[in-house]
């Protein structure tokens, strides 16, 4: 596993001031950012986000999804703390890459859903891998994770390279009528744990 640290700068959002890390993975080729506030020294486990990438719902405003909302409600929770991390995965479509997730897109307009879409395309329904983690989590000293997620299979595959998740923080949050069908599947299919209608 080859993940190097390059640098770091400020990130002043309109949720606070954070300090945006970069780190280039030698094994996928992509560069990964970790936004953090506060200080990780001490053992007291870190509320963290593990936010993979996904163009269309960080930066193009889609409904389709519920990534930006997440993504806002990451940033706002930890600067209310003053303490945190946002793991910016580069794993665009769950791990199928930009041009393919258009293709799979262009396949739920038809009537697929999320994951019959990604199989028609010959891929799994998830490819994400979070090895990357470890080395990171390495460079800022922190040790365990308090973690923002509804999805269980994210916080095994995390528990099984190792990484200490003390804490599930419930994440729900950008609901609406363009991703109600996105998140059944993800509730049915994907085990994702989504309780509000
Ligand atoms: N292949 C594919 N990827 C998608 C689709 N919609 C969102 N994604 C990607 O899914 C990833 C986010 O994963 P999700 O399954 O939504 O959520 P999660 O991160 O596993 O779980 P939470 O922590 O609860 O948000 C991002 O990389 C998105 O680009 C889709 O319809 N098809
Ligand atoms: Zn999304």
């Amino acid at each position: 596993m080859t993940v190097k640290y390059i640098e770091s700068c400020k990130l002043p959002t309109p949720f606070g001031i954070f300090d945006m890390h970069g780190f280039e993975d030698g094994e996928s080729d992509k560069e990964h950012v970790v936004l953090t506030m506060g200080d990780f020294d001490g053992e007291e486990p870190v509320l963290a986000r593990v936010h993979s990438e996904c163009l269309t719902g960080d930066g193009l405003f889609s409904l389709r999804c519920d990534c930006g909302a997440q993504l806002q409600a990451a940033l706002h929770k930890i600067a209310q703390q003053g303490r945190g991390a946002i793991f910016y995965l580069r794993q665009e479509g769950r791990g199928i890459g930009l041009l393919n997730k258009i293709r799979a897109y262009h396949l739920q307009d038809a009537g697929a859903d999320t994951v019959e879409a990604n199989e028609a395309l010959g891929f799994g329904a998830d490819l994400r891998r979070y090895d990357m983690l470890k080395p990171m989590m390495a460079h800022f000293g922190i040790q365990s994770l308090r973690i923002m997620t509804n999805n269980p299979r994210k916080i095994e595959a995390l528990r099984e390279i190792g990484i200490d998740v003390t804490e599930r923080l419930p994440h729900e949050t950008g609901r609406n009528p363009h991703n109600a069908k996105y998140l059944e599947t993800k509730k049915g299919k994907l085990g994702h744990m989504l309780d509000s209608e």
